[in-house]
This record gives structure tokens, sequence and C-alpha cells, in this order.
């Protein structure tokens, strides 16, 4: 087992009992006779931080040394919940830890659950980035993430009566030893001003004298690799007030509101906006991007300095990934920095950024693309605006040349959106910009070809790829369900599939085998036990474990249709209402378990949550259903609950209406950890079919190809008459808050039912019938369960980042050799 001995820091039981100890007295400052699980978790926390500390030193070390190309991973989300558990098994001294905690008199796990979640991010995107830092770790691939460090992460839920209230989320309320304070990395960045035009030995040049500035601190995030050294670095900014001095105020004694106005400097770097739909066009969301756009390029052109002084060999040692068009901004920075700054020259400066950048997109709507109204640009950032300005109008030139005057086709790739309000298309500045575009699964990337940029890959189809998404099988089996990740490898014979998740296809042969069976439906049990425990702790309802444990959870989006989940729990209950009291024991007990944050202006999304504890409410407490039927909403979902939810479910719902889902990657990680999957064909659920095969998932709903024909038809759309019940049921108030649900009954039917859930009722139901029907034929689920684990290599991160090294970023390990 690696990880015995570290740098200089022993990994033995003993040695790291009396460093926990050290850091009670001398970090914690406690004494170590007296301290509590909290404080066993921080002395703990910083004892495993120094091991990463001396790893991640080796690997920068060793980086500097040989000068890789790397990768900058540019992303203004990470979720990267909790650390404690994920390093010390990616450091594989998880048991000694455990053995030195309980020598003191410490659960590890009890000690593990002390940890607050590090929320930095909203949902898929901001959890991908983090599966990918792990995958790019233990791949040991030269990487740096860059990202904001919020001092508010994404809102706590809390519901009050069944409705969500949001809380902040002041997650660094008692210290993070996750991170290391670099006050030494530092740079200044500037906002407002103008540009001045000068004249620079004989040459004109443009210089941006700015109205106001702010300081980038850096704070280092350690992520360790699984069975490598290899430590990679989250480097995360947060905003100071800078250092320049505005002397005039002092005179004028206005001390205090000079302190005040500094302090604004940091707001930048407060918050993280939890709106995941749209683009509201906030000033501070463009400080928040630029802000930490400027500062790691600052940061990368710094690093690529102290080795070099060409830049032409920029393109060599570097390479930029986009996540999303949230950092892309960063393309008209490292054009500003070039020509304003190194006097490259456009061109030369051009074929430099063209050659640097690829962009990654996660959205399907077209109206999900981000746009920046000009006049906010230009004011926040007047430099910016002129030389996003510049390149649109050689990229015009140059289509015009390429196509014509096809001015409708024209306007539509522009950078530049005419209109009564002038506003950049982020998406269409990196499309221009990048020399790699993809979608997030195969299904995407067609939708992005044939659809949301059909002009650009027209132009440029060798610029369209796809990256199918991955989840790490490091957080997601061998943190979040051990006893599975001990039962995998006990019938591989090996832990090898930890880095190489292909392996996982070695448990094919023994599907059907009686032990192992026996052994996966004991671990999957005991998984839900532990659920219902904290399911009964969480809610005070008492939910049997023998139930089929149904769950949704993700962001509440009305594209994902937990509405439609809702409508056909409603039926489901009001079928066992209507049933023969001796047809009841046919019906499969079911426990519905929904989870999920809704935007805070979300409002559809918050009506929906509402309608989910009000039809809780009535269904748990319906002593004639009993446990025939349990629906219950976990409050505050994120990382940790879906750790905890993840390895007792046994069916899982991905029921978005077809063409809306960018990929999913909740799948994935139930797919991982044996649950069943009931979906429509959309995202990345399509390559999931190809892998494990229509007959060991539940499919219904109208295929892709299918909706815009079926939304033509609107009202004449035929919808099964158990849909119109369900529907009339909650409108005349069967669940009370009639007024209140009118709007969401509304969306449903009079020719709306914009994502098909009528449509899709009938086919619904009967997917979840067949469900039922499978759940009690154990041998044959349990078959079905193993066969899911045994299919989900290809959905490892692992997969993912190997594509995005190869085909995209040009990058080659660069492994710590001690
Ligand atoms: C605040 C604005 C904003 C807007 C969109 C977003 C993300 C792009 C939304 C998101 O998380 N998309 C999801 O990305 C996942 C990872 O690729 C996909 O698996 C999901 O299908 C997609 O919805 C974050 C923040």
């Amino acid at each position: 087992m690696f990880g015995l001995m570290d740098g200089f820091l022993k990994n033995d039981p003993v040695s790291l009992q009396k460093d926990i100890l050290d850091h009670v007295e001398y970090t914690v400052a406690r004494s170590r006779f007296n301290f509590d699980d909290f404080e066993a978790y921080q002395a703990l926390s910083h004892s495993v931080r120094d091991r990463l500390i001396e790893r991640w030193h080796d690997t920068q070390q060793y980086f500097k040394r040989k000068d890789p190309k790397r990768l900058y991973f540019l992303s203004l989300e990470f979720l990267m919940g909790r650390s404690l558990s994920n390093s010390v098994i990616n450091l594989g001294i998880r048991d000694q830890c455990a053995d030195a905690l309980n020598q003191l008199g410490f659960e590890f796990e009890v000690v593990a659950e002390q940890e607050g979640d590090a929320a930095l991010g909203n949902g898929g995107l901001a959890r991908l980035s983090a599966c990918q830092m792990d995958s790019l770790a233990t791949l040991d691939f030269p990487a740096i993430g860059y990202g904001l460090r919020y001092q508010y992460g994404l809102f706590r839920q809390v519901i009050l009566d069944g409705f969500q209230h949001e809380q902040p989320d002041y997650w660094l309320n008692f210290g993070n030893p996750w991170e290391i304070e670099r006050v030494h990395v530092s740079y200044a960045v500037k906002f407002y001003g103008t540009v001045e035009e000068e004249f620079l030995n004989g040459e004109k040049c443009k210089v941006w004298v700015p109205g106001e500035m702010v300081e980038a601190v850096a704070y280092d995030n350690p992520i360790p690799g699984y069975g490598t050294r290899n430590t990679i670095n989250l480097r995360l900014w947060a905003a100071k007030p800078s250092g320049q001095y505005d002397m005039e105020s002092y005179n004028t004694g206005d001390y205090i509101n000079e302190v005040i106005n500094r302090q604004r400097a940091e707001t930048i770097s407060t918050v993280l906006y939890p709106d995941d739909r749209s683009y509201q066009g906030k000033e501070l969301r463009l400080k928040q991007q630029y802000f930490f756009v400027s500062a790691s390029l600052q940061d990368i052109i710094r690093r690529f300095k102290e080795a070099h002084n060409n830049f032409d060999d920029f393109p060599e040692k570097v390479a930029l990934q986009l996540n999303d068009t949230h950092p892309s901004l960063a393309i008209a920075e490292v054009m500003r920095v070039l020509v304003d700054e190194e006097r490259l020259g456009w061109n030369r400066a051009w074929d430099i950024v063209c050659t640097i950048f690829s962009f990654t997109t996660h959205t399907v709507l077209p109206e999900g693309l981000e746009k920046i109204p000009v006049d906010l640009l230009g004011s926040l950032l007047p430099r910016h605006l002129q030389i996003i300005y510049e390149i649109n109008s050689i990229f015009m030139d140059e289509l015009k040349k390429r196509i014509g005057l096809d001015y409708n086709r024209l306007s539509r790739m522009s950078i530049v959106e005419e209109g009564a309000i002038k506003n950049i298309r982020m998406a269409n500045l990196s499309l221009v910009c990048c020399h790699t575009v993809n979608g997030v699964s195969r299904v995407h990337s067609e939708l992005l070809k044939t659809r949301v940029f059909k002009d650009f890959y027209e132009l440029w189809p060798q610029k369209f790829q796809y990256k199918t998404n991955g989840v790490t099988q490091r957080r997601w089996i061998v943190v979040s369900n051990p006893s599975l990740c001990a039962l995998i490898s006990k019938w591989l014979g090996t832990e090898a599939w930890i880095r190489d998740a292909d392996l996982l296809t070695g448990l094919r042969e023994y599907a059907a085998d009686a032990i192992l069976q026996q052994e996966w439906k004991m671990v999957r049990k005991v998984n839900k036990m532990r659920l219902a425990e904290y399911i009964e702790a969480m809610s005070g309802v008492k939910v049997s474990a023998d139930a089929m444990f149904d769950v949704q959870i993700k962001r509440i989006h009305e594209y994902k249709r937990q509405l439609l989940n809702l409508l056909g729990i409603i039926h489901r209950y009001d079928c066992i209402k209507n049933m023969e009291k001796s047809n009841r024991r046919k019906v499969v007990p079911r426990v519905c378990i929904i989870g999920g944050k809704a935007a805070p202006g979300y409002e559809i999304a918050k009506k929906i949550i509402k309608l989910c504890h009000a039809v809780a409410e009535k269904i748990n407490n319906d002593s004639d259903v009993g446990d025939l039927l349990k629906l219950v909403f976990f409050p505050d979902y994120n990382v940790s609950v879906a750790e905890l939810v993840i390895p007792g479910s046994d069916l899982s719902q991905h029921i978005s209406t077809a063409g809306h889902e960018a990929s999913g990657t909740g799948s994935m990680k139930l797919l991982m950890n044996g649950c069943l999957l009931l979906a429509t064909a959309d995202g990345s659920t399509v390559e999931i079919i190809e892998e494990i095969g229509e007959d060991n998932m539940f499919l219904f709903g109208a295929k892709l190809h299918e909706v815009s024909a079926l939304r033509d038809k609107g009202p004449a759309t035929k919808v099964p008459l158990q849909f119109a019940r369900v529907v009339r049921m909650v409108r005349e108030g069967y669940f009370g808050f009639k007024d209140y649900f009118k709007s969401l009954c509304d969306t449903l039917e009079g020719g709306g039912d914009f994502y098909l859930l009528g449509n899709d009722f009938g086919s619904y139901l009967e997917a979840q019938a067949a469900a039922d029907k499978a759940f009690v034929d154990e041998e044959k689920w349990t078959q079905m369960s193993i066969l899911c684990t045994a299919s989900s290599g290809r959905f490892s991160s692992d997969r993912t980042i190997e594509e995005y090294a190869e085909k995209t970023w040009g990058i080659e390990p660069c492994k710590c050799p001690f």
C-alpha cells in the first residue's frame, strides 16, 4: 500500500497521532487532553495538509525543472465538496488516519462529518471541474486550475413550510485548512478608465489608464492524485483593496470614506452567482469574470517568462481551457497584453491567441449563451471593447470573402449583436478565436453542429469535437461507497480499477453469480439503511429499507422535469387509494427522494419545491397508504448529500425533455454505484444506453427528432387521461395552495406544456411499471445493478481528460519521480 513514507512526514499511525496532537496544541490551540470532534477534524486536516504541501512542493519543483507544456483550466466555478476523506484516500493513508484517531478516542467517520462543503459552484459544470481536477492530478498531467475564492458559496437551502429560503453560505467561518494563502502572489487588476493613444519609439500605441485598481491575492488548494505523488494546484483569487492610496482624500481628512471605498474592492469575490440559467449582464458578474481572468493570465505569463523570453514559445508551453464562456474575456485580455504591453503586433498576437485557446460549452439553448451589453463592457473594460471590435471587423471581412454578402448569416455570426441594446456574444468570440470547440456529450455536439453553432460549423467543421463528460470514481465510489469499493476489488482481485475504470468490465462475468449477488445486495442494503436513518433524523419520516429507493437529485429546472416525477407520484398515490385492499399487496413499496436547489429568482422552480412538500405532506401522513409510498425532499442538496444518497439509490431518474440536457453527470455517479436508470434518451444517457444496453435500464419519452414536431402540434397533442386527472387534482387544491399552484398547472395545459410532460406521461408510467416489475425479481434486478457498475468505466473523468489531453490540449503526463 503506497503512502507509508511521504517526504519527511511518516504515515504510520503513531507518527500521525503525534502530528494530530501537535496540531491540536499549536494550530487549533486546544489542550491535547481535551478537544472535541471538530477540533480533531481541524487537527487531522492540518496533519494531512502538511503531507499535501510536501507533495505539492515536489510536484511544482519537478514541473519547474521539466518545463512541460501546461494546461491552465479557467473556470468561475469549482464544486469541491469536502476534502478530508478524498485527500486521505488519494494519499493512501485513510486506514492509518482512522487508526490514529481511534487511539485518541475518535471515529474517522464522525470527524469527517465535521467538515463543511466547499460549494464554490452551482451544479453540473462546477462539479465537473472538480472531477476533472482529480483526474488531471491522478493522470500526472501538468495542470493548474484557476478560479475565484468566493467568501460566500452557493446559498444554503432552508425549507420553511415547504418553501425554499436562501441563507448565505459563509463557509470560511471556521477557517479552511485546505487552502494556503499566498500573500506574495498578488496582482493588481484594473477597471474602468480611458484608453489613451501614445507614441512609443515612434510607434502609435494604446495605453489603458484605469479608473480603479483592485488587488488579487492567491489562495492555493493542493489537489492530490490517487496512487501518485503528483499533487497539482487549484489557485483561487480573492479581491483585496489595492495598495495604491488616493492621497488626495487623506488630505481632506475623509479617512473613513477612504476605508469604505477600499473595502468595496473586496466585494468582487464575495458571492457566487446562484442562477445557472441565463445571464443577467450584471456589472459585478462581469467584474468577477475579468478579475479572475486578469489575475490568472498575469500569473501564467509571469511563470512563462521565468523560463522563456520569446513569445513564439508560448503556444508550446501553454494550453488555455475556457470552461464555458464565463472566462472568455481571457481572449481579449491576452490580445491586450501581447499587443499593448509586449508590443508583439496584432497579427503575431492573434496567431498565438488562436493556438492556445480551446472552449467547452455546457449549454444547449441559444438563450443560455452569454451576452454582455456593449455599454457595460465599454465602461468597465474600454480597451477590451476596442479589441473585440477589432477582432470582429477582421472576422467580418474574412467572412465576407468566404460566404459573400449573406447579411443574415453575417449578422448571426457577428460577435457584435446589433439591436436596441448592442451586445457582445461571448460564444461567438470564443468560436472565432478557439482552435477547438466541444460539447459535453455526443448528442450535445451534434446539436451544436446542426443548430446552436450551425453557421460556425459549416465554416470551420475541423474545430468541432465532442468530449463526453465523466466523473471520478475516487470520490464517487472509493470515498462515498467504501463497502462497494472493497467488494469490487475483491471480485476483480485488484484495486487497479481505481486508476483504470475500464477494468470494471471484469465484473460482467459474475453478474449472475449467486455469491456476488448476495454480497452485492448486502452492501446495498447497508447503504439503504444508513440513508433511511438519515431520512428519519432529517425529516421524521420513517421509511423501510426494503422499499425501492427512487431518486431524482439535481438542480430544479423545468427542462429536468421534476414536475413529471411529482405528477407520476400523485398518479401512483391515486392508484393505491383507489385500489382494492386485496390488490395492494402487489404494489411495490417506494420511497421517492427528490433533492435540488432552485435559483433564487426562479419562481416556477420554487413552486415545484413547494408542490413536492405539499404532496409529501398528504402522502406521508396517510396511514391508509402506509409504507407503500413515501416522498421525501432532501433540503440543501450538495456534494456531501449526494455522497450519502447515491450509494443507497435503487432507481434514479434522468427525465429531461430530449434535446435539453447537454450531458448530465449525476447519471454517471449513480450508474457507477449500481443504481438503475429511468431516463429519456438525452445528453450522455444516449451513450450510457450504448454501454449497458436498453434492457438494463428503463427508457421512455419523445426522441430528440420528435420534439419540435410535437411542440408545433401544441394543444392538439393527445395527453393521457391520467395526466389530465393528476393536473386537475393539483389545480383543484387536492394538496392545498390552489392559487399558488395555478401558474404551475398553466404551464402544462392550454397549449403550454413546452417540455412535453403530457406527451411523455404515458410512456413514463409504463417505464415506472417496468421498474416495479423488475424490482420484485431480486436476482434480475441485482444482475442489472452489477452490470450498471461493470459498464460505467467509460464514464470516468479519467477517460474524458485523456481525450482532452490528446485531442485538444496536446499535453503529456509529467510524473514526479520520487
Ligand atoms: C450564472 C450563470 C451560469 C449559467 C450556466 C451555468 C452552467 C453552464 C450550467 C451547467 O452547469 N450546465 C450543466 O453542465 C454539466 C457539465 O457539463 C452538464 O452535464 C449538464 O447537462 C449541464 O446542464 C453556470 C452558471
